[in-house]
């Protein structure tokens, strides 16, 4: 059966000298891959990170393996897309798994340890973590662990790289004996009528068998009604869940046996991290956590934009390049395109540098911050109530917080959901109302350079819209929403150096990848308006831009420059001198417009053409809707008064 799946899957059969890195989300995997290959990945401080696999080189006794960080799984019965790509990785005949285990939550890794037991893998255990059980009080008899799982277990600190010398010598070890007594690389294994226990050594007779010691003449696929890809999913509904019940006794007893838990004072970060999952006082915390990062980049932004990058492009970049081309290109079409009021070397710099980096970093420090410190999931948790009102679980709200960096990584994030409506609602909510910080930013300058509260009404109103767009999606999306099943981190403090790594691939990456479209807009924005195309075309849209939507015919600038990037599609906006309701008129427009190129195409990758377009004609139609309606209304209120 699950062999036969893997032949229309050949990427994940393609890979030579497969190791697996698995283990229950949020267990340092990532970590683990990024030593051990040299490859950054990202790694945060909640489950679900990594939703798709990454490999990487790894080199282990002269020999090249190919390790897969596969996305963290609760079970093997293929819930959610994540988890279904960990099943066929099991399934694709690898030569070994390194499985990490959380040393501060042994039961939950250990129930998946157990199930992935029945594909006969060679496996080498991580007990991770050790350092956060230690301040727990949390003590593991390591070699009875070993015993009872029937392989090596090592002790580890990924983020130190504590442990992973002996862990390394090891795995060689596995993998030397492995390939010589690997037979079938299929090893699904399973035994529907729960003698499947037997892949698990019995605790009265603890040393009698290893990894490899489960009965191979046990069913296979031949038992199966189902048509799933999963080993355990062959069995029927009412078999996988008596194996799920199974499997948790079991973990239960073995965690037990294998703890002891000494009674320590919980430290001041375990006292905090319990307090904000409680709604006292957890909601003032919340309220006080997303006020103060709100302040910290809306503040610490304006001051660096202000202090150094304004000055710096005003009185040095600029003027430079200014006196640069006049010196030797005569006055004229060209010259306006590279230095006039929307010369390409002007606007590159006012919108790039001085409006949207400064923020888009301090966001960045910020919320990597939240990220690894195990915030958000208690978020998650906290607001659960709030959002199943909305149609959505609690724990997509991770999600909609990493939109606010970019909705390309949000919606891909999206794919940990275990329901397509629920996949379906998240990405909506993205789309529609979640600005990310490059668009932000230059609401922010545009906004609060006018008034910080007409920006405030642009935030109510952008939450206003948000809780809208949800209720009518639920609406219209058919199907249900899973309840919430999250495992609340460990409250860390963040590794500093990971921190800063992280950081600085992040930047690095939204330069690299935000730079070209960002510079693309600003060269039709300089060729539109510098050969008198913008003009003409103001002309000829003016009854619809000022007559419905009450904003200059030049603003049409910002609509043909928001299908490019999002951030385009207000900075035209801060040339044309508006008062603040058509500011206002301006944000609400380009919060509801279109979402950019980059993620019209993740919406055709994760899901079809037809949801792309789709969202893209209704974004840009509701958006001048609004638009329009605002200014109608308003107009009247203002007429009244
Ligand atoms: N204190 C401490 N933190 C760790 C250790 N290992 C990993 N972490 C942190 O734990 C968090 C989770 O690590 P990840 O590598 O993202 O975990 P993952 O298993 O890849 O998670 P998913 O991709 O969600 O399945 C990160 O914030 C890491 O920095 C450790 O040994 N000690
Ligand atoms: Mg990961």
């Amino acid at each position: 059966m699950g062999c036969h799946d893997l032949q229309e899957d050949p990427k994940i059969l393609g890979f030579q000298n497969k190791v697996l890195l698995m283990g229950s989300p949020n267990v340092g995997k990532s970590v683990f891959f990024s030593a051990l290959t040299g490859i950054h990945v990202v790694s945060s401080n909640y489950a679900g990170t990594t939703v798709s696999y990454m490999e990487g080189k790894m080199e282990l006794g002269g020999r090249s393996y190919s390790l897969i960080d596969v996305p963290g799984t609760y079970t093997m019965s293929a819930n959610s897309e994540a988890e279904a790509i960990a099943v066929r990785f099991a399934q694709s005949g690898p030569e070994a798994v390194l499985f990490v285990l959380d040393a501060t939550n042994l039961e939950g890794g250990l129930r998946l340890a157990l199930e992935l037991k029945e594909y006969n893998l060679p496996t080498v255990y991580a007990l991770n973590m050790t350092d956060v059980a230690e301040r727990k009080g949390i003590h593991i008899n390591v070699s009875l662990l070993s015993q009872k799982l029937g392989g090596p277990v090592i002790p580890t600190v990924a983020v130190k790289k504590d442990g992973f010398d002996e862990l390394k010598t090891v795995l060689e070890e596995t993998l030397q004996k492995g390939s010589s007594s690997q037979e079938s690389s299929c090893g699904c294994n399973c035994d529907c009528s729960g003698s499947s226990a037997s892949s698990f050594p019995d605790s009265s007779s603890p040393s009698s068998s290893g990894s490899s010691s489960s009965d191979s003449s046990s069913s296979d696929s031949s038992s199966s009604a189902s048509s799933s890809n999963s080993c355990g999913a062959s069995c029927s509904d009412e078999e996988k869940s008596e194996r799920y019940v199974q499997y948790w006794e079991q973990a239960k007893t073995l965690a037990k046996e294998v703890t002891e838990t000494k009674e320590v004072k919980p430290g001041f970060l375990d006292r905090l991290g319990d307090k904000m999952v409680k709604p006292w006082p957890g909601i003032p915390i919340a309220i006080f956590v997303i006020v103060l990062s709100l302040g910290i980049v809306v503040g610490a932004g304006k001051a660096l934009r202000a202090a150094l990058i304004l000055p710096l492009i005003n009185n040095i970049i600029v003027p430079f390049f200014q006196n640069l081309f006049t010196s030797f290109i005569p006055e004229g079409i060209l010259l306006n395109v590279l230095v006039g009021e929307y010369g390409i070397f002007v606007i590159s710099f006012e919108w790039i540098l001085g409006l949207v980096i400064p923020y888009v970093i301090i966001f960045q420090f910020v919320f990597t911050f939240l990220e690894d410190c195990g915030y958000l999931p208690r978020i998650s948790v906290l607001f659960d109530n709030i959002m199943r009102k909305l149609g959505v679980q609690g724990g997509s709200l991770i999600n909609i917080m990493l939109a606010f960096g970019c909705a390309v990584p949000a919606i891909i994030g999206t794919r940990s959901a275990t329901t397509k409506k629920e996949r379906l609602m998240v990405t909506t909510m993205i789309c529609f109302s979640v600005p990310c910080i490059s668009q932000m930013s230059v609401l922010i300058a545009m906004t609060s350079d006018y008034s910080m509260s007409l920006f405030a009404a642009v935030l109510i109103s952008a939450f206003i819209i948000f809780i809208s767009v949800a209720l009518l999606a639920n609406k219209v999306f058919k199907g249900k929403v899973d309840p919430l099943v999250i495992e609340v981190p460990n409250l860390l403090m963040p590794n500093r150096k990971a921190y800063f790594k992280k950081l600085w691939i992040r930047i690095k990456q939204f330069i690299w990848e935000a730079e070209g479209p960002m510079l693309l807009a600003v060269f039709i924005a300089a060729i539109f308006k510098e050969t008198g195309m913008l003009d003409l075309l103001a002309v000829w849209l003016e009854p619809f831009m000022v007559g419905w939507l009450g904003l200059p015919g030049e603003a049409v600038m910002a609509l043909i420059l928001g299908i490019v990037r999002r951030e385009m599609s207000v900075a035209p906006l801060l040339m044309l001198h508006l008062s603040g309701f058509q500011m206002y008129i301006g944000a609400i427009i380009s919060l509801l417009y279109l979402p950019c190129l980059s993620v019209f195409g993740i919406l055709a990758k994760e899901f079809n053409a037809k949801t792309a377009v789709g969202i893209v004609l209704l974004t840009t139609v509701s958006a001048l809707f609004v638009g329009g309606v605002i200014n109608h209304v308003g107009s009247f209120i203002f007429a009244l008064i």
